[in-house]
């Protein structure tokens, strides 16, 4: 970009952060980042969930009077998410994927390759980057001076290290090949030192100064972490239906004070719950105790027993309906107040008012379980992430690990199986700060300040006692597991 019109833009960036994005001031590194990426630099943005990361590419490509930038995303959901907002604030941007329509894509096509487009951003996929027809698509943009800049988002999918490891990331070396001079900037929130570095070397970015590395803490300050240590003859329901109870029961007293008139019970939430359907669970898990067979629908309909406004969200529900829960839930309507989903649900998802992120039983990943609990407090206020954690549903999640990984199903079951490790070591800890322990995970040059924001910060002894008295023997577990598999496994060892 010529001087002149850089230093125009780094004036513009404060008032299109107002006036587009409807935001007073920047959080954080956001203006150094933004500066970066219109000083040309390559960007690589590490930084906590719900930071802000989209805007540090989405308001330079706004600021900058021509030209496109492609942002390369592994979700539709990201995607549709993303354009959607971007598209009510006015700016032009699109997404190329396969929910569009022939016209819709012939129409972007042509923008493409008109010498001026339009768009400011074009959302794809890292498999459509892949493709001989849209690599000559941006050949031609990128010949007429109009290619600004290329994004990769979820950077971390790049490496086979990395939880979410998609084959088609990897391609995405050729934009530094084929266009050596156009910045790149990766952003993530989950990466592992070994996973930066494949990001880095895989992309071909260039060493500092041409590249500004931003690496913010992954802490959330906000958030308080606990564990609650069961077993599989303890239901979480009765947990979870006790500490809502007294959170309305507190937000009720306030309210009487306060005379807010604020419905008490509008307190939004998530739970996430592995299993799906009844008949999904049947037929996978026969033989479980009853709580370990509790589904979305169950857990969701139990809730709505006690008058809280639960409801399910899962791959077997229509669109219809869907569409239907996840607006209601956007608005903090009555009867949607808390959504008890599978973990596909909230990607892309952004509602800043999420009070709490409950885990029924143990995830499968610390990285994914550091990711859907950050979709708790992104308004910066105080929430709660909860994760029930048993022995029992730790040898379940392995058992299902192992058998991807025997069946050749995944070729990154060794990575996914040491973060599996990495998530079950953060469970069973109960001396370190969980704050720190994820810090630690990620590679953060420093542990945060907790500030009693954890379980263990905040009653060392008592979550060792609570471990101690919640979790089944080592012992117990394993003859179980040995003596028992099959009702152990709930049909899974069968289900081979
Ligand atoms: N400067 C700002 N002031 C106020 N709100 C902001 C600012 N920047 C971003 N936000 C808001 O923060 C929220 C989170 O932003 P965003 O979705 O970009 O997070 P993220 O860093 O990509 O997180 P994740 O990795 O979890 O997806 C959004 O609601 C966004 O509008």
């Amino acid at each position: 970009m010529p001087g002149e019109k850089r230093k125009r833009s780094l004036l513009d960036i404060d008032f299109v952060l107002r006036r587009v994005f409807g935001k007073t001031s920047f959080r954080s590194v956001q203006r150094e980042v933004i500066e970066a990426a219109l000083e040309g630099c390559d960007v690589y943005l590490q930084a906590s969930t719900g930071l802000g990361k989209s805007l540090t590419f989405q308001l330079p490509a706004v600021v900058t009077d021509h030209g496109t930038t492609i942002v390369v995303s592994p979700l539709l959901s990201i995607m549709a998410n993303q354009v959607e907002a971007l598209t009510a604030a006015g700016v032009k941007a699109a997404r190329l994927d396969s929910t569009i329509t022939p016209q819709e894509r012939n129409a972007i096509f042509k923008d493409l390759e008109c010498g001026h487009p339009m768009l400011r951003l074009l959302y794809v996929t890292p498999e459509l980057c892949a493709t001989p027809n849209f690599r000559a698509k941006l050949a031609i943009v990128h010949k007429q001076g109009e290619l600004n800049r290329i994004v990769v988002d979820e950077a971390h999918c790049i490496s086979e290290w990395g939880h979410d490891f998609r084959a088609a990331f990897k391609q995405l070396y050729w934009f530094k090949c084929e266009f050596p001079k156009v910045p790149i900037m990766a952003v993530t929130a989950t990466a592992t030192h070994r996973v930066r570095e494949d990001i880095i070397r895989i992309l071909r970015l260039p060493p500092p100064p041409q590249l500004q590395m931003f690496l913010l803490s992954t802490s959330r300050a906000n958030l308080h972490y606990e564990i609650r240590y069961i077993n599989d003859s303890i239901n979480p329901l009765d947990d979870i239906l006790a500490w809502l109870k007294g959170v309305y029961q507190r937000k009720k007293d306030m309210d009487i004070r306060d005379s807010t008139g604020q419905r008490h019970t509008a307190v939004s939430g998530l739970i996430y719950c592995q299993k799906v359907t009844a008949l999904q669970n049947l037929c996978i898990f026969p033989n479980l105790p009853a709580c370990q067979r509790q589904t979305c629908e169950d857990v969701a309909k139990e809730l709505r027993a006690h008058g809280i406004g639960a409801r399910p969200y899962h791959a077997v529900l229509n669109n219809e309906e869907k569409t239907d829960t996840t607006q209601n839930w956007l608005l903090s309507l009555p009867g949607y107040d808390i959504i008890v989903a599978t973990t596909a649900f909230g990607m892309g998802i952004d509602k800043a008012n999420v009070r709490f992120v409950v885990h029924w039983e143990c995830p499968m990943s610390l990285e994914a379980y550091y990711q859907e609990a950050g979709r708790a407090g992104r308004d910066g206020n105080a929430a709660r992430c909860i994760l029930f954690y048993s022995r029992e549903s730790r040898d379940r999640a392995a058992y299902l690990l192992n058998r991807e990984a025997a069946r050749g199903a995944n070729e990154q079951a060794e990575s996914r199986m040491r973060s599996f490790q990495a998530l079950v070591t953060y469970c069973e800890d109960t001396t370190t700060c969980r704050h720190v322990s994820i810090s630690r995970y990620f590679g953060d040059t420093e542990d945060p300040v907790c500030d009693f924001a954890c379980d263990v910060c905040k009653d060392r002894s008592a979550v060792a006692a609570a471990k101690r008295s919640g979790l089944a023997a080592e012992e117990w577990v394993s003859t179980q597991r040995e003596m028992n598999a099959e009702s152990f496994y709930g049909g899974m060892v069968d289900y081979d």
